[in-house]
């Protein structure tokens, strides 16, 4: 393994800029990050890896594999071109040229994909709902690419369904959505037209996420290298972050399996149900109200964050709370205009019994894993994740609560 990410550093970097360490964390995990050597300043390149140490399609064609794929019809898709290579290569072990890549993967993941469904039952609704599409659609990959997996028996000696197991392509998919890099599209023919920007990119994909640091990191055409630069300060010794983006915790949850503390981005969704439950039920204009609000994209995306209430909940409620003879001011609302001290006090009032509400649940749901943890040992890991999921959401509650109130203390 070394030899092979040292081949890379010779390869990929100038100088020796960073240490690179990893660590298993249980026996099917692994934690890889990187160690600053010597610092980084603004603007300073942390990385450039050439293009023939990327594992992409292109290398996918042009193995053992480049035959089956081009006479497969209806052409295979990137992802499954992608995933194919690995389960392959894995499975060819000492005989893989990417062993030692291939061995400082995870051996499993914590993408709720990966969860026992009795785990992904703890998460938060909106959360929930993503997990089980999330699934759905891992269940369809696997069921559709079977006949094309059996196309390969001629590669194997071993049955190529013990070989392309459900695990294992999951294992795949979640390798290639939890690491790889984005590649401008590229378009080939004995490719499906689904988008192929994926890459992946060993040495690199070791890199941990930060919500507080920014990078640029792109493919530069005219080196022919992926680079990462920094746009912040690293000092000796420190580890080094770069951002998978700006992403809420949920969404770090779905996509790469863990959760961010103090994550900038953090927020708790509200529901149109919930928006509705701490309405008054005898609003006549109700019905009208959610349908403006559906029509101008105010449904979705209502969010309590750590300043309080986004500006998108709050136009929300104030319009769900106009007043029957002011209802047709519902424009100005959008448009972010007071309509009268009565609608800011109401809509602030309601936004803060949301908050309360949720802030019980969260309680509840903290216990409910809590209690979950003492009797289900094996599945403390993924537990311990939920339990961080709600812990970062209870207190983005209670900034929010803070919040409210002060803004609440104008009006009395
Ligand atoms: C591209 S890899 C980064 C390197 C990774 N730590 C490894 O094991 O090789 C992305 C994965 O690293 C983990 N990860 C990245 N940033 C993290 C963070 N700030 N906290 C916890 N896990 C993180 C998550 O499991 C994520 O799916």
């Amino acid at each position: 393994m070394l030899s092979f990410l040292l081949g890379l550093w010779d390869l990929a970097l100038e100088q020796p800029y960073v240490h690179l360490l990893t660590h298993r964390v249980g026996s099917d995990s692994i934690g890889g990050f990187w160690l600053s050597y010597s610092g980084f300043l603004e603007g300073q390149m942390i990385i450039s890896l050439p293009e023939s140490c990327l594992l992409t399609t292109d290398t996918v064609i042009r193995s053992y594999l480049g035959a089956y794929i081009t006479k497969w019809k209806p052409p295979p898709s990137p992802l499954l071109a992608l995933c194919t290579f690995l389960v392959s290569e894995k499975h060819a072990g000492d005989r893989s040229l990417w062993k030692p890549y291939l061995e400082i993967l995870p051996k499993a993941y914590t993408c709720p994909v990966c969860l026992e469904p009795e785990v992904v039952n703890l998460l938060p609704k909106s959360l929930k709902a993503k997990a089980e599409e999330q699934r759905a659609r891992v269940q369809e990959f696997f069921a559709s690419s079977r006949d094309f997996f059996s196309s390969l028996q001629p590669l194997f000696v071993e049955a190529v369904d013990s070989i392309f197991s459900y695990s294992a392509l999951l294992w795949a998919w979640c390798t290639v959505n939890t690491r790889a890099v984005y590649l401008r599209p590229r378009q080939r023919e004995c490719l499906s037209a689904e988008p192929d920007t994926c890459a992946l990119a060993p040495y690199l994909d070791l890199l941990n996420h930060s919500p507080r640091v920014q990078v640029k990191a792109a493919f530069n055409e005219e080196t022919h290298s992926y680079e990462i630069r920094t746009t912040s300060r690293w000092r000796k010794h420190e580890e080094v972050f770069i951002c998978y983006g700006p992403h809420d915790n949920q969404r770090l949850f779905l996509e790469y399996g863990f959760v961010s503390v103090h994550n900038p981005h953090a927020c708790v969704y509200v529901s149109r149900e919930i928006l509705v439950k701490y309405l008054p039920s005898r609003d006549k204009q109700m019905d009208k109200k959610i349908s403006i609000l559906k029509d101008h994209g105010y449904i979705e995306n209502l969010t309590f964050g750590w300043d309080g209430p986004s500006w998108r909940l709050l136009t929300a409620l104030k319009l769900l709370c106009l007043e029957a003879e002011k209802f047709t001011c519902w424009k100005k609302v959008l448009l972010g205009e007071v309509i009268s001290d009565m609608n800011e006090k109401t809509s602030l009032d309601i936004a803060q019994k949301i908050c309360y509400y949720f802030m019980e649940e969260t309680n509840a749901m903290l216990q409910k894993v809590s209690h979950m943890k003492d009797e289900k040992e094996a599945l403390i890991n993924q537990l311990t994740l939920v339990e961080s999921l709600w812990t970062e959401e209870l207190k983005v509650l209670r900034a929010s609560a803070k919040t409210l109130h002060s803004l609440q203390t104008a009006f009395t």
